[in-house]
């Protein structure tokens, strides 16, 4: 989805969440975080009772300090974020709204305003200066230039307001958790993908998982799904394994308030800053804790190995002969229903059926302390929560001849999965390559769900932040442009895009629900209908309990009872379609009250709805959940709701919420980026085209929308800009006539501002200038290759109606990781992706060696004529560098290489056109070149035969 991309991995340290972390471990002294029950003030009684998360009370105090000097809060009372009763401390919203400050915002508009009319004049003076002698350059060039400036423009209007918001997770404390360790929070469903425990390291989904249960979040409030798609026992057996170790690993996260929470994260470390309170014990458990983990994993890594053993030993016994199906079975003796090693009939991949299995059931909804320290718990987990969230593991069922919809398809299986087992309110969506790197994202996430205003957001997504690039991000896969200015700019319309990743729904958007629309008469932009929109939960003091919940954000009855649709819409299973009138139910802790736990007709239930045939003739996939038949079901899903006129929020907190792996190879990365504008292409020519979007969109979110389904076009007009002004040395024509010097000092405009602009965003959205550079060299790339494979592939598609179909993007490094991490970086795979830009980079480099040989042999003696194709020649080989880098392979790691690869081209070329003498003269006529500065003309045949 992502159109641009930036890169470096700098650490921000303005982003306020867990500026938390730095605050340092109580010692009994007193503590500013203004909490009512307060484990710093030293009072031993209460601080046991308060919370097993003594880190979090440690962190309270520091929690949503701003330090960063380009934002500003918004006054209260502007823009709608009236407190009327006053700015008394329970009064506090459970967010902080920032816009930029006036010194960066007015230059930043202004100079968006100057570059708009420059550009404008610039192509007024062009079209009213022909070039007779190549008509076709000077049109061409000129769409081209009309559509840079557009694009630019769709790109940067949605940028004119950015805002920042920041969660108050004292506030939300304060609000939410109770004295006696419960809280009131709403439930929250996290819902982790998975497709094949090969391709996608089980060892790193394990990891998400750990981190997700180990998260700060009340745990009878907090259930994890894990879907997988290949259906394999290798899946289930690791997450087995990994909830047994939780029951060490996350009691130990609980005391010593380890940061992050995925242990694999944790124990790469270089140092382990404490924060928890028994600081003498820290050492020991730490030591302890470690040793298990290099156990768990050593378990995790045979896993594969000894399912094969055990099947086999189980299979001898069965007398079998050649094409007797040998089932895998289980650790208890039973056989597994899913996919089977030795792959056969109903058991193989693509073939099985549904599979809903519990691993953790529902904690109590009591504290329940560990044992005190013993020979068998070496661990003293006396005074620590030992509880541990639900955990459930689903495979939907798999049946040949049926599209699957991929990701989007186990999503809505998820969702219905999970609404009979725990039907929390709000659903948070996870990569199973992404883990929770800080403990506090999901409390974040929740403050824009149930803050002021709050009613009408339908997600809330978190920026991707990625480990395992390489330092200097040479594909630019932090794509640090596109999150932390787009998406974060959007926030000030109607909100960030859905990515994919890394985002919090409420679970009644997904069931296709329009927002609330209080004292909003028709049609209207959200933001309007937000202002009026007054949330419930905002009041201080006021709990979501069940009966104030149902009067919340569920809209009110309509024609179809208590569904926005009719209920067949939903599918066949009359227990499912009576949880949706609770889906905003506060939290799977009063259903279970209801009596919704995860009993045998329960599970029964839940294959059920995971069934390859139910959503036949329903509403899911269209209506309803994620969307289906597109190769990218993030940006579409996310629109769909927009156009509902429900909100977003853009949530980016530090240290990071969550973090992913990212292609660093760049065939992979090439791939990525090919189906992502595949995907928007596709958005562009269906029926959810943005220009068509019903008015509740807001009018800049919809140039956003236009921006994000239309980028990939830009391929078509940049392959033009970097061949001709290249092929122009050696033609002789250039895209105006003469380049006089009014032409170069419009360029010089209209480029400089753009570099002033980007300063100025760089600096408001904390990235770097080079990321901003990387970012463009890797637009450029990806123009010349993945988008104008993409336009290719959507035309293909529009005209011939012919499928388009990817493969899961690879998470596995393919070089030798112990020595280099980035190994994977230089690994060569051939694409046909790669073939314009390195013809494009040859083009290039032949046209300035000619360029070249034309000076010194004194054709070309005017510099304007030259500096022209010169500019525009190192403006491509500038941008083309890191591909070029890339596809040199190991051998290319020392820039030297290319840059002697490029000067050997070019003096070759030269010495070839200088020393040829039939260059000249082949080709037919002599023609006499239009020598525009009354300088001597060279007949050169070349100079015919091209004309
Ligand atoms: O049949 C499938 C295929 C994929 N997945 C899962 O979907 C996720 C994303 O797939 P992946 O191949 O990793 O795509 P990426 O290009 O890495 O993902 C980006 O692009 C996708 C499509 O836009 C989004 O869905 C992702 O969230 C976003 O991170 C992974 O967790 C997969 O396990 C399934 O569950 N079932
Ligand atoms: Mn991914």
């Amino acid at each position: 989805m992502a159109p641009a991309v930036a890169g470096g991995g700098r650490v921000r340290s303005n982003e306020p969440v867990a500026a938390a972390a730095a605050a340092p471990a109580a010692s009994g002294k007193p503590c500013v975080c203004g909490f009512q029950v307060c484990a710093c003030t030293g009072s031993a009684a209460v601080a046991s009772a308060a919370s097993s998360l003594d880190m979090d009370i440690v962190a309270m105090g520091q929690i949503g300090a701003v330090n960063d000097e380009s934002w500003v809060g918004v006054e209260l009372g502007e823009d709608g974020e009236t407190d009327e009763s006053g700015a008394a401390v329970d009064d506090r919203p459970v967010f902080r709204t920032e816009k930029i400050k006036g010194v960066l915002l007015h230059p930043y508009r202004v100079l968006i305003f100057v570059r708009l009319i420059a550009f404008t004049l610039f192509v007024i003076w062009r079209i009213s200066h022909k070039n007779p002698d190549a008509m076709w350059l000077w049109v061409t060039s000129i769409c081209g230039e009309f559509w840079f400036g557009f694009s630019w423009l769709l790109d940067q209007l949605p940028k004119l307001n950015p805002i920042n918001r920041v969660p108050d997770l004292a506030v939300l404390r304060q609000r939410f958790d109770r004295p006696d360790g419960t809280s009131t929070l709403p439930g929250l469903d996290i819902f982790v993908t998975t497709a094949d425990p090969i391709k996608e390291p089980i060892l790193s989904t394990a990891n998400s998982v750990l981190s997700i249960l180990a998260a700060d979040y009340p745990v009878d409030r907090n259930t994890c799904y894990v879907s997988d798609d290949s259906g394999m026992l290798l899946t289930y057996e690791a997450l087995a394994e990994s909830s047994k170790f939780a029951t060490l690993w996350v009691p130990f996260c609980r005391k010593h308030g380890i940061e992050p929470r995925g242990p694999e994260s944790y124990f790469e470390l270089k140092s382990h800053p404490y924060m928890g309170r028994a600081q003498d014990e820290f050492v020991n458990d730490r030591r302890r804790v470690r040793k298990e983990y290099d156990e768990f994993k050593a378990r995790i890594n045979s896993l594969e190995h000894d399912i094969k053993q055990r099947n086999d030993g189980y299979n001898a016994a069965i007398a079998h002969s050649q094409g007797v199906p040998r089932p895998t079975w289980m650790a208890d003796g039973t056989q597994w229903e899913g996919t089977w090693v030795d792959a056969s009939e109903n058991h193989r991949r693509g073939d099985h059926a549904g599979i809903v299995l519990v691993l953790l059931n529902h904690p109590s909804h009591r504290r329940q302390t560990g044992p005190p320290a013993s020979a068998d718990n070496p661990l003293d987990l006396s005074g620590v929560d030992v509880r541990l969230p639900m955990l459930v593991y689903v495979s939907r069922e798999k049946r040949p001849g049926h599209d699957h919809q991929k990701k989007a398809g186990a999503m809505n299986a998820l969702t219905r999965a999970s609404a009979l087992l725990s039907n929390s309110p709000f659903i948070l969506n996870l990569d199973c390559d992404h883990y929770i790197n800080n403990s506090q994202a999901l409390r974040a996430g929740i403050c824009f769900m149930v803050g002021r205003d709050s009613d009408t957001v339908a997600f809330v997504q978190f920026p991707q932040r990625f480990e395992g690039v390489d330092p200097t991000d040479l594909y630019a896969n932090h794509n640090r442009i596109f999150f932390d200015g787009t998406l974060r700019a959007l926030d000030g319309m109607q909100g960030p895009i859905y990515v994919g990743t890394g985002c919090l729904f409420r679970r009644i958007t997904v069931y296709g629900f329009d927002p609330p629309r209080i004292n909003v008469g028709g049609p209207c932009f959200p933001r309007l209908a937000g202002l009026f929109a007054k949330t419930k939960y905002e009041k201080p003091g006021l709990e979501m309990t069940t009966a104030k919940a149902k009067a919340a954000p569920v809209p009110a009855k309509g024609k179809h009872g208590f569904l926005p649709l009719p209920k067949k819409t939903y599918g066949k299973s009359d227990a499912f379609v009576d949880t949706i009138p609770r889906a905003s139910h506060p939290s799977p802790y009063a259903a279970a009250a209801e009596g919704i736990v995860a009993d045998e007709a329960t599970i029964v239930e839940a294959v059920n709805v995971t069934a390859a045939a139910f959503e036949k003739k329903t509403g899911w996939g269209k209506e309803i959940g994620w969307v289906y038949d597109t190769v990218t079901e993030d940006v579409v899903t996310g629109y769909r709701m927009h156009i509902k006129g429900w909100r977003s929020r853009y949530c980016s907190i530090y240290p990071h919420a969550f973090i992913g792996t990212a292609p660093i190879n760049l065939t992979e990365r090439l791939f990525q980026v090919l189906r992502w504008s595949t995907g928007s292409l596709e958005i562009f020519f269906s029926k959810n085209n943005p220009l068509f979007g019903s008015t509740y969109l807001h009018p800049l979110q919809r140039v956003a929308y236009i921006n994000i389904t239309t980028y990939p076009f830009t391929a078509i007009f940049l392959i033009f800009y970097t061949t001709v002004p290249a092929l122009s040395f050696v033609t002789g024509h250039f895209i105006v006539q003469r380049p006089t010097t009014m032409f170069y000092v419009y360029l010089g405009i209209v480029l400089s501002t753009l570099l002033v602009i980007a300063v100025l965003e760089v600096k408001w959205a904390g990235v770097t200038v080079f990321e901003w550079f990387r970012n463009g060299q890797f637009w450029m790339t990806a123009s010349c290759s993945a988008y104008l494979a993409a336009v290719c592939q959507v035309l293909t598609k529009v005209i011939f109606r012919r499928d388009i179909s990817f493969k899961l993007t690879s998470k596995l490094p393919s070089g030798d990781e112990k020595k280099d991490p980035y190994a994977d970086l230089y690994v060569v795979r051939w694409t046909p992706l790669m073939i314009t830009p390195i013809i494009i980079i040859f083009v290039n480099i032949i046209g300035s060696a000619v360029a070249f040989a034309k000076v010194l042999d004194g054709e070309w003696t005017h510099w304007l004529k030259v500096a022209g194709g010169v500019f525009f020649n190192f403006w491509v080989l500038f941008h083309l560098y890191p591909f070029a880098k890339g596809i040199l392979g190991k051998h290319g790691k020392t820039p030297v290489v290319v840059l002697v690869w490029w000067a050997f081209t070019f003096v070759i070329t030269a010495v070839l056109y200088i020393n040829i003498p039939h260059m000249h003269t082949s080709g037919g006529k002599h023609t006499t070149v239009h020598g525009h500065h009354g300088k001597k003309l060279v007949d050169t045949g070349l100079y015919g035969w091209l004309h």
